[in-house]
């Protein structure tokens, strides 16, 4: 396919998203299903066009002054791809499939607005609910923090310690390009693609199936790292798939021990399989809290990798920025209280309680740690500042607040999805 099939397609799916309110995964799932000739690079490519429209939807409408999906597909190839209106125009010249272009009036109205006249929620592309959330986690910053939340992600790996070395990892993925990351010692980091490009499947590799590497954003990592686990009874409350359980596993050398628990059996089956590709021999899975009864008081470090509205994520799931609504904050929120009021409980006098979430919004984040804090006056932050640097060597982040023990990571500071971590310690 052509540039022009390509774009024609990526609109029709935008169409798709905006009519039937539907999760870009799936649609450009069926669009394959019912396109079989595309190729793999066409399928990428298309994919990206609809991504990036979605990055930038508000800010490309606004622009353009137009809602249809078309404007927004322009407006990706020549504010993210690098298009000039004269390249596009002669790029598309005489590709029967490519779509009609939006009519002059709209690429002069494009050619003549000025983005810092725009509204500052229009400036940051989120909903305009969301300004006042940013407003409170990064004060004068927000706009910057959020526009962070708008590009393409990297695709970072951790090594898994148990079988290899980041050495051995980067000679296996020579070709890929990767390099180590910044902070978190075991990552390596595939820079995010161009244009049409897509991401090697790392996941193909030998060395993926050896259990080698995990993929896993380094946000993620150092999370996992912060918990300061490194043996006696470690419980994972909100385990999931176990991403940041076999972080642990493979941080604490497969000493002490793992318990690995998640609500939702359906999210959790995954990790049966993992946990044996990464050679851990340190985990026990749960799926019934009576199960975790026995442990009442007696864990050591107990990570809440909380159900959250995965605001810190967007750069990957850019649909559920505009699918975000109160109710579903309200909702998530309460979530959060419940799991930290039932996951409390396993924390020992002296032991730690790591809250994390993938989200930026303080509701979800310092708002949920104070009004825990309020109830459980036992827990009080640790010096989050020490743990940092004794784990990663380098002073903590610029958004941080180390008398409550508390960091947040964020595109725009520190290159990796937004996450929050709190680390708090239970004196009796
Ligand atoms: C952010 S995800 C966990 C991701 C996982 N830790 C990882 O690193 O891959 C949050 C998890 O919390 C779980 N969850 C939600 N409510 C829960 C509850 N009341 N008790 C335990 N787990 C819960 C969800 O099923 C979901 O898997």
């Amino acid at each position: 396919m052509r540039l022009g099939g390509r774009l024609s397609a990526a609109i029709d799916i935008l169409s798709d998203i905006e009519t039937r309110h539907r999760p870009v995964a799936e649609a450009l799932k069926d669009w394959g299903l019912s396109h079989r000739f595309a190729g793999s690079g066409d399928r990428a490519a298309i994919g990206n066009i609809v991504y990036d429209a979605l990055r930038l939807k508000l800010s490309h409408q606004w622009l353009m002054q137009s809602e249809e999906p078309a404007a927004l597909g322009f407006a990706v190839l020549l504010r993210q791809w690098g298009y000039t209106v004269e390249g596009l125009t002669a790029e598309l010249e005489g590709d029967t499939f490519a779509p009609a272009a939006p009519g002059s009036d709209v690429f002069e109205t494009f050619a003549a607005r000025n983005l810092s006249e725009a509204p500052p929620h229009v400036q940051a592309d989120l909903p305009e609910w969301l300004q006042s959330e940013f407003e409170k986690a990064f004060g004068e910053h927000w706009i910057p923090e959020a526009q962070g939340l708008n590009g393409r992600p990297p695709l970072d790996l951790r090594v898994n310690r148990l079988k290899a070395n980041r050495e051995k990892v980067l000679k296996a993925l020579a070709r890929t390009g990767a390099v180590p990351t910044e902070v978190a010692p075991d990552g390596i980091r595939v820079a995010p693609v161009e244009g049409a490009g897509r991401h090697p499947n790392v996941t193909a590799e030998l060395s993926f199936a050896k259990g080698w590497f995990e993929v896993q954003d380094e946000g993620s990592q150092i999370a996992a790292l912060l918990t300061g686990a490194s043996g006696g009874q470690v419980l994972d409350y909100c385990a999931g798939g176990g991403g940041k359980t076999l972080a642990l596993a493979a941080s604490m050398g497969n000493k002490g021990q793992i318990h690995a628990y998640d609500a939702d059996r359906h999210r959790l089956a995954p990790i049966v399989e993992r946990l044996k590709r990464a050679g851990t021999r340190n985990v026990q899975v749960h799926d019934q809290a009576a199960q975790l009864e026995p442990l009442q008081w007696r864990c050591d470090h107990v990570l809440i990798d909380a159900p959250c509205t995965g605001t810190g994520t967007w750069r990957r799931r850019p649909d559920t920025k505009w699918r975000l609504t109160p109710e579903t904050l309200a909702q998530r929120m309460a979530e959060q209280e419940t799991v930290l009021e039932a996951a409390h409980r396993f924390v020992k006098p002296g032991g730690e309680l790591v809250y994390v979430t993938c989200s930026l919004l303080p509701s979800e984040n310092a708002g949920q740690v104070a009004r825990f804090r309020e109830r459980h006056p036992e827990f009080k932050p640790v010096e989050i500042a020490a743990r940092w640097e004794s784990t990663f060597g380098t002073a903590l982040p610029a958004h941080a607040d180390p008398e409550n023990g508390m960091v947040t990571l964020t595109p725009a500071t520190t290159a990796t999805d937004g996450f929050f971590i709190a680390v708090m310690r239970r004196l009796s």
